[in-house]
């Protein structure tokens, strides 16, 4: 009998929900048992809102128990991590990517194009905030914060105050809300965060049988598009403060496969918006990125003030 391996995890219900996602889908592949272990991060215990003290406290709680050896592996939301690499860790895979793009959660079901001038739609996110202002509805846009549960809970529930919430596609179906989804919104109207529905499954670079192991759950396109997206997004980190946007997408083409990376740069007002794509191989995923982002600095992104929310 092998011992299990040590699956560090929050306990939100879409850490959880991935967490275990992650777990069953390395037992199926290797035959290894995994148990979850419940990490307390200083956030859990803070009744300081997490916009204040940042997804990244959520992020280092469970990289001090990997370096500490408490835990095996750790499975992060791709999106909330920092560009920069962590010294003595290594992101061993990346899993199939869930849907990207942004879902929109309304009263009565609408749509976006159904919502009537004047509507409260709550998001906390600077990007979606400016790409909501850019549609020109006239829809009034609310910051909000906290787990998604509570985010659907705006509205539909007894306290809901909201017309309707965006949030990430991805995390409302890991929690088994999808029913709730109105609409998926086109990413020609929302472009997602870089790596949006993408996991990180991350162990200590020196556990070799374990990089080894996690192999298996790699899902090669998938770590393509997130590096093309982030490559783009950690080059524009140096030069703009605005808010960011990027969708990578594969497609087969004539001589094998092809990226097609779309990138944006937002004004918060929405008012200015540059927006450009580049196409390349995935084994050219990171040059891709950083070539867009210096095309997007050269047109000016710059120049869009924004906060690094
Ligand atoms: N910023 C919080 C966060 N981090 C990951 C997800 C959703 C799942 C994902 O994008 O992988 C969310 C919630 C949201 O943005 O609606």
């Amino acid at each position: 009998m092998t011992s299990p391996l040590r699956l560090g995890t929050r306990g939100s219900t879409l850490a959880l929900a991935q967490s275990q996602l992650t777990a069953d889908a390395l037992t199926a592949a290797t035959g290894r048992p995994v148990e979850l272990v419940r990490i307390v991060t200083p956030g859990d215990r803070s009744s300081a809102p997490v916009a204040q003290l940042g997804v990244g406290v959520f992020v280092s709680a469970l990289r001090d128990a990997l370096l500490a050896r408490e835990i095996d592996f750790a499975v992060h939301s791709y999106k909330d991590l920092p560009t920069a690499t962590h010294p003595g860790l290594h992101i061993a895979a990346v899993p199939p990517r869930e849907d990207p793009r942004d879902a929109l959660i309304a009263k009565g079901g609408q749509t976006l194009a159904e919502l009537p001038p004047g509507s409260v739609i709550g998001t906390g996110a600077v990007r979606r905030i400016a790409q909501l202002h850019a549609l020109g509805l006239e829809l009034q846009v609310t910051p909000i914060r906290g787990n998604i549960d509570s985010r659907i809970a705006r509205v539909h529930g007894p306290e809901a105050d909201l017309d309707a919430v965006v949030l990430a596609r991805a995390g409302v179906v890991r929690i088994g809300r999808a029913a709730d989804i109105a609409e998926t919104l086109d990413p020609m109207l929302m472009l997602p965060a870089p790596a949006q529905g993408a996991l990180a499954v991350e162990c200590r670079a020196d556990d070799s049988d374990l990089v080894e192991l996690l192999a298996a759950l790699d899902h090669a396109p998938s770590r393509a598009a997130v590096l093309a997206e982030r490559a783009m997004l950690a080059t524009l980190e140096a030069g703009c403060s605005a808010p960011v946007a990027a969708h990578a997408e594969l497609a087969e083409g004539e001589d094998g496969d092809e990226i097609y990376l779309r990138g944006a740069v937002i004004s918060p007002d929405g008012v200015r918006a540059i927006r450009l794509s580049r196409t390349g191989t995935p084994a050219d995923a990171a040059e891709i990125g950083k070539a867009l982002a210096a095309d997007l600095l050269d047109a000016g992104a710059d120049t869009l003030i924004g906060s690094t929310e």
